[in-house]
């Protein structure tokens, strides 16, 4: 072997040495290297090569660039998996604090829930109909059962107890127009024979049905409203008389039912945060009587698991809100009887962290919305300046009024008039919408509901950012602070008056009057 070709052998040597580190890296405490430092380990790895052989210097050369382009992947790989460990690691000491400071049955009950939908999550991408061993039908989808077979007794059952008994099971099946006990494939993309191939695009809809009767309805209303609250207690009445229904409202809405009539000395409230956060396991229904805003206070009372929804109209615009409040009678005899369509509307989790707390344990919990986080300049008149990724990516700089993150759900609301998309609530993804930006070439974009997006403000900014969800709760947002988001495993089941897609375009066109006009008269040209 010549001395160039001993110096080649060297060469590749060292550059899988060189990359073998960087994977190295990943397992343990990495901190990230800057290109600059990249290359000069390239050239550390590989010397310079003594010889007048030009093909032979032209090969070193190219062995130069590849080792350094290999040892850029592999660094930026480990860099984003660090990120993704510290993420991890942040939530999992948020999860172990929390079982430290929660009561330990509360703390049983929401983790088997959540394992259990965790479960159930998975079951509605990989759809399975095997028969389960602890009861569920397994028949044409999903069955609530076992989470109910599993609520959790202990010390504290009896406050609990005080109020009801446990939620009635229901099962959730797919279906498609004209075929609504049609079970239909689930995988979204099959891989046979060597063969990539997406599934079947039927019409899915989501059916609810109940495997007994509906036991517990929770009344969310506008405050404020004589025609709300007159309703309110027309319905309460009705469903008690009409359908021995359990009762439950807010507690501004208990104090006013008890002032007008002792009639409703039946009805059931919440005394405190702790008791509202085990309402999702006594509450079969939940019925809202408002505008969009009042369907948001109802998500927004539930930070886990939320039951399905049936809001009724009394509010002027009603986009999420398909059941006339005249015909209520009709309306809810119908979803407390018979399998109705359900839209599950993906909520955003997000978690402010601040510069100052930036390395410690972060135990606040995620706010959740339905609409859209906004980051705006509050009353700065400067342009707010503010960083965003996507995973690990680096997406771009906003300079503008601000920007909407948005649901689906909330692509007709804020996220609208700042000029982004509207989007059928049951499309997975997430919009990130730039409010007034100053450049000619930003458009909105529609991102997976799988990404986590980070907006960070640099310490550079001239302005202020303000954080605010569904419009409300605003949070300023220094130098260095970051809010992050994601899908919320936690949707709203909102029930639906026909099916998703034909209540979504009655929104738009009768909400929205989208693309009316006036058709063109027949005597114009050939
Ligand atoms: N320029 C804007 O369009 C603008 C500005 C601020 C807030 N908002 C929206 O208002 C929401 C808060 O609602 P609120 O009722 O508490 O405040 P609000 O009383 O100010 O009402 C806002 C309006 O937005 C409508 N709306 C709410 N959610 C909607 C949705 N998903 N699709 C279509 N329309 C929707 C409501 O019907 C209402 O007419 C925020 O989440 C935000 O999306 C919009
Ligand atoms: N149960 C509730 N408790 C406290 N505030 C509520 C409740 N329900 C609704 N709100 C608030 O009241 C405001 C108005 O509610 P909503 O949007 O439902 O009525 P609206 O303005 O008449 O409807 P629309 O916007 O369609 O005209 C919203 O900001 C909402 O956050």
């Amino acid at each position: 072997m010549s001395a160039d070709e001993a110096a080649l052998k060297t060469c590749h040597e060292r550059i899988n040495l060189s990359v073998a580190a960087s994977h190295q890296a990943e397992n343990g405490s990495v901190t990230t290297v800057s290109s600059k430092e990249s290359e000069e380990a390239t050239y550390a790895f590989l010397p310079p090569i003594e010889s007048t052989d030009a093909h032979l210097h032209e090969f070193a050369e190219a062995m130069r660039t590849v080792g350094k382009a290999l040892r850029q992947v592999a660094e930026g790989k480990a860099a984003a998996q660090a990120e993704a460990a510290e993420w991890k690691r942040k939530y999992e000491s948020e999860k172990a604090a929390k079982a430290h400071t929660h009561h330990s049955v509360i703390k049983g009950c929401s983790n088997c829930v959540k394992d259990k939908l965790e479960h159930l999550a998975s079951k509605l991408t990989l759809e399975t109909a095997s028969v389960d061993e602890t009861g569920c039908c397994g028949n044409h989808g999903i069955c609530s059962r076992q989470i109910l077979q599993d609520q959790c007794p202990g010390p504290n059952r009896k406050s609990d107890d005080r109020i009801v008994g446990r939620k009635v099971p229901f099962r959730l099946s797919w279906g498609s127009n004209g075929d609504k006990n049609g079970q239909h494939k689930h995988d979204f993309v099959s891989f046979e024979k060597g063969d990539i191939t997406t599934a079947e695009r039927s019409n899915k809809q989501i059916f609810l049905k109940w495997d007994s009767p509906p036991q517990t309805v929770l009344f969310v209303t506008k405050p404020n409203s004589n025609s709300v609250h007159a309703l309110c207690s027309e319905m309460v009445r009705w469903l008690k008389e009409h359908n021995n229904i359990n009762i439950f409202v807010e507690p501004r809405v208990s104090k006013e039912l008890l002032i007008e009539d002792s009639y409703f000395n039946f009805i059931q409230t919440w005394d405190n945060d702790q008791e509202m956060k085990t309402l999702h396991t006594k509450v079969d229904l939940i019925v809202t009587l408002g505008g969009d805003g009042t369907v948001l206070w109802a998500a927004s009372l539930f930070k886990g698991p939320v039951p399905p929804v049936v809001a009724f109209s009394l509010g002027s615009l009603g986009f999420m809100i398909p059941f006339p409040s005249e015909q209520y009678r009709e309306c809810l005899g119908n979803v407390l009887k018979r399998p109705f369509t359900i839209t599950l509307r993906s909520r955003l989790q997000c978690h402010v962290i601040r510069d100052a707390a930036k390395d410690e344990v972060e135990t606040g919990e995620p706010i959740l919305v339905l609409n859209e986080v906004t980051i705006d300049r509050g009353m700065s008149s400067y342009l707010t300046y503010l960083e965003c990724y996507c995973d690990s990516s680096f997406v771009t700089c906003v300079q503008g009024d601000g920007l909407i993150i948005s649901t689906t759900s909330g692509s007709t609301a804020y996220s609208l008039a700042a000029g982004g998309s509207m989007v059928h609530p049951q499309v997975p993804g997430i919009l990130f919408t730039p409010i007034c930006p100053h450049s000619l070439s930003f458009r909105p974009l529609i991102l997976p509901e799988y990404v986590t997006l980070r907006v960070q403000v640099p310490f550079n900014s001239r302005g202020q950012a303000w954080a605010s969800f569904d419009g409300k709760g605003r949070i300023q947002l220094g130098p260095g602070d970051a809010l992050i988001c994601s899908v919320s495993p936690w949707p709203l089941p909102t029930a639906c008056l026909v099916d998703s897609t034909t209540d979504f375009l009655r929104s738009i066109h009768e909400g929205l009057h989208w693309n009316l006009r006036k058709s063109q008269a027949l005597d114009g040209p050939a």
